[in-house]
């Protein structure tokens, strides 16, 4: 028989298997598909996972060199799992090795066991006795063995300190055999009997409708969009839909956008349920993140929740798929392997044949659209659950009206009233910092970044002028830097500089300001959150980081600074976003006793989709933006890839993306492919950045299959081309933001 030949997935771009030997004295028959390998790789280490275990290889013999290390016993990565990695590989068109090393714990793909931890557990040797002579004059002794008898299933080695366990009582107690160790896996917790910690809620009819329809599909296979407006009890019915997956003896895997990480949204699982659930988010830490990941693949752990990547948690029982706000852009990872959460989390729904729903109060024109084909079943909840009543909108119109740091005259008024009457308003502005640019009066000169197409926002603060594209940081100069004159003026607000208007404006009230650079500090968010829970009338300054998923009783007044952005913006999706963006924030007023209102400032007071959105809701604007849509061939209608380039010399980019614009017209012509237009390359709508000048090139398609076709060959091609070399490129399907 010949020598088995191993067909590794590496770590590495290219989107190819790599062929070795077996490693030396390890039998043919403990190798399976899914193990990691130690290999020799250049003059590095890697770990890879072997794909198949092939009979020849195309690599000359003398040339395939053997492997170092066997890691597994047994696959770390279910079945179902290496499935949805090479699914994911392919549509994405990312190496495979690439692909399992974003999905895996990365713990393990520095080759750490996958196994759950062990762990020493003490406990009272059966049989013996507290009164053992022995320890007669041993107080210490005493203690700690009655602790331990306390705790018939034994004590975690790591639990002593808190059960004020001596170590060294513990060794003596060992020594004379009245204790002893056990080595057992590490696990979260027990399993419990009665799930619920807390009694639920009784459902509203629209809600109960919901979960009915949603059980109904519970035993395959099925997908659900509930559109749900902002209080109306989404969680309510994710809460309820996880308890009977629960008592069916399923696991539930929620997924949840970065932004909504806070202590409320998890605190609501964690006092619902009596059940051991593994977290998974930026937060944790490479170990625990690893433990939650074993504990989710062993069964271990009932309710798995966290970000993006959580999408790749292995579950021995899936019973369940939530994604909740759905629309949500932290759902899709903008570096490496370029995946949409939400989108691969129905491909692993199907795969493994569960429900999954997605909620929103704002739900994505895509969604909504594959709604409206019959893909999705499409679940409303038109009104706020318990009782409470949508928000009013106004639309401001500020065209030729003086703005105060950012603030009209209209718009003050209405704040102060607010406050007077003892309730809190949200101030959102979607721009970190003092000001977007700082302008000379003298000579016109404006603070530009030296690495960006940008202007370097002002941080009064700190006093400096930082880039939010790069990170460049520069002291703010007293003198203009072209005409050496000392009239420098910030221009344009940012939270930074209408918190400062506000707290000026209104010195009898507290200003808070909730936004990356005030909330950086860890558990400044936490007491941010405690103040405004307090309910004393106060002012919240903040970002999109303000806008979802919170509470907020006290609150009746929403005013949004500027809406306009949105509507100007070259991004097909810009409109899209802004209206959930302030749906979303509107969405946080009045969800108690006192009715909202949320005034919107803007220069467009007549544009149709802001009309739409404000005086007859997000569905109907959803409905008009989508018909906009489909007149112009954009997504859902049309399918769309991106290549992106970028270089050090301008041009560069260009130039490759030319060559590989030749590239795909003659497969397109070879592979007779239609229905797919090529546009550009052209530069990026800021073409310098960090230092690189970028470029890009669209793909667009009415037809999936074709396009997938034309990529899978293109790419092959593209890593071959010698142009690629001098230049960054990526390619990016179903791209979110086209720049
Ligand atoms: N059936 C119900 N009866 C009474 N109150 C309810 C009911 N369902 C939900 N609520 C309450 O209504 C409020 C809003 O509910 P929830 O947070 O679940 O809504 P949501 O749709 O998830 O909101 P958002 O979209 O803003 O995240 C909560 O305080 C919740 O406790
Ligand atoms: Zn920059």
């Amino acid at each position: 028989m010949s020598e088995a030949i191993l067909r590794l997935a590496l770590p590495s771009p290219l989107r190819r298997l790599f062929d070795y030997q077996a490693p030396k004295g390890v039998p043919r028959g403990a190798l399976h598909p899914g193990m990691r390998l130690r290999v020799p790789f250049g003059r590095r280490e890697m770990i890879g996972i072997l794909v198949e275990v092939a009979e020849h290889s195309e690599v000359p013999a003398e040339k395939l060199k053997p492997a170092l290390a066997l890691l597994d016993t047994n696959p770390p990565l279910p079945p179902e799992l290496f499935k949805l990695c090479l699914w994911t590989a392919q549509y994405y068109q990312h190496s495979l090795g690439d692909t399992l090393s974003w999905a895996l714990p990365v713990l393990l793909r520095q080759g750490e066991p996958a196994e759950a931890r062990q762990e020493r557990f003490w406990s009272m040797t059966p049989g013996a006795r507290l009164d053992d002579p022995r320890i007669a004059r041993a107080p210490r002794q005493r203690e700690a063995l009655a602790t331990l008898a306390q705790h018939p299933h034994g004590v975690a080695h790591q639990l002593l300190g808190k059960l004020q366990l001596s170590k060294d009582s513990l060794d003596l107690l060992l020594a004379k055999e009245l204790v002893q160790v056990e080595i057992r896996r590490h696990a979260p917790g027990e399993r419990h009997e009665h799930w619920l910690a807390q009694p639920e809620l009784p459902l509203n009819e629209e809600q109960r409708a919901a979960c009915t329809a949603i059980r109904a599909g519970f035993d395959s296979f099925h997908a659900f969009l509930l559109a749900g407006v902002t209080g109306s009890g989404k969680t309510e019915v994710y809460l309820q839909l996880i308890r009977e997956t629960l008592e069916a003896g399923k696991q539930a895997l929620v997924l949840i956008p970065e932004i909504n990480l806070g202590p409320q949204t998890l605190a609501r699982f964690e006092q619902r349920f009596n059940a051991r659930i593994a977290l998974l988010h930026s937060a944790v830490n490479d170990r625990e993140r690893l433990d939650a990941w074993l504990a989710a693949r062993d069964g271990e752990a009932d309710i798995i929740i966290g970000t993006r990547s959580a999408l790749f948690t292995p579950m021995k029982n899936p019973g369940l798929i939530i994604i909740d706000e759905e629309h949500d852009g932290s759902y899709k990872q903008q570096e490496g392997l370029r995946y949409h959460a939400r989108d691969l989390a129905l491909v692993r729904a199907r795969q493994e044949n569960i429900p999954i729903v997605l909620g929103s109060a704002t739900p994505s024109l895509e969604s909504l659209h594959n709604a409206h084909i019959g893909r999705y079943g499409l679940l409303r909840l038109t009104q706020r659950a318990g009782g409470a009543k949508e928000p009013r909108f106004l639309r401001l119109d500020v065209k030729s009206r003086p703005l105060d740091s950012g603030i009209s005259g209209p718009m003050q008024q209405a704040i102060g009233q607010t406050l007077a009457a003892g309730q809190q308003v949200l101030v959102f502005l979607n721009r970190r910092g003092f000001a977007p640019t700082l302008l000379c009066h003298d000579c016109g000169w404006m603070s530009e970044c030296s690495r960006c197409d940008a202007r370097m926002t002002v941080h009064q603060r700190y006093g400096e002028l930082r880039c939010h594209h790069c990170g460049n940081v520069e002291r703010v100069p007293r003198n203009c830097p072209q005409c050496g004159k000392v009239d420098l003026r910030p221009v344009g607000a940012g939270t930074e500089r209408a918190e400062e208007r506000l707290a000026i404006l209104f010195p009898d009230y507290p200003v808070l300001r909730v936004d990356r650079d005030s909330t950086s500090r860890k558990d400044a968010m936490n007491q941010l959150f405690a103040t405004i829970q307090k309910g004393q009338p106060c002012i919240l300054v903040g970002t999109q980081m303000l806008a979802k998923g919170h509470h907020f009783p006290r609150v009746t007044l929403v005013s949004i600074l500027d809406a306009d952005g949105g509507l100007f913006s070259g991004d097909f999706r810009a409109s899209e976003r802004m209206a959930q963006l302030i749906v979303q924030v509107a969405g946080r007023a009045g969800r108690a006793e006192e009715p909202g209102k949320v005034i919107i400032q803007t220069h467009l007071a007549d544009h149709p989709l802001l009309v739409q959105l404000t005086e007859q809701g997000y569905f109907a604007f959803a409905e008009q933006a989508l018909s906009e849509r489909r007149a112009a061939g954009l997504p859902p209608f049309a399918h769309l890839a991106l290549l992106r380039a970028e270089a050090h010399k301008p041009g560069q980019a260009e130039g490759f993306l030319d060559e590989a614009c030749s590239e795909a017209e003659r497969l397109l012509a070879e592979m007779e492919l239609g229905g797919i237009e090529l546009l550009g390359p052209v530069p990026a709508p800021m073409e310098r950045r960090a230092g690189r000048f970028r470029a890009q090139l669209l793909l667009q398609a009415n037809a999936r299959a074709p396009l997938h076709r034309l990529l899978s060959h293109w790419l092959l091609v593209l890593e071959q081309m010698p142009g690629g070399r001098q230049v960054r490129w990526s390619l990016d399907v179903d791209p979110v933001d086209l720049y």
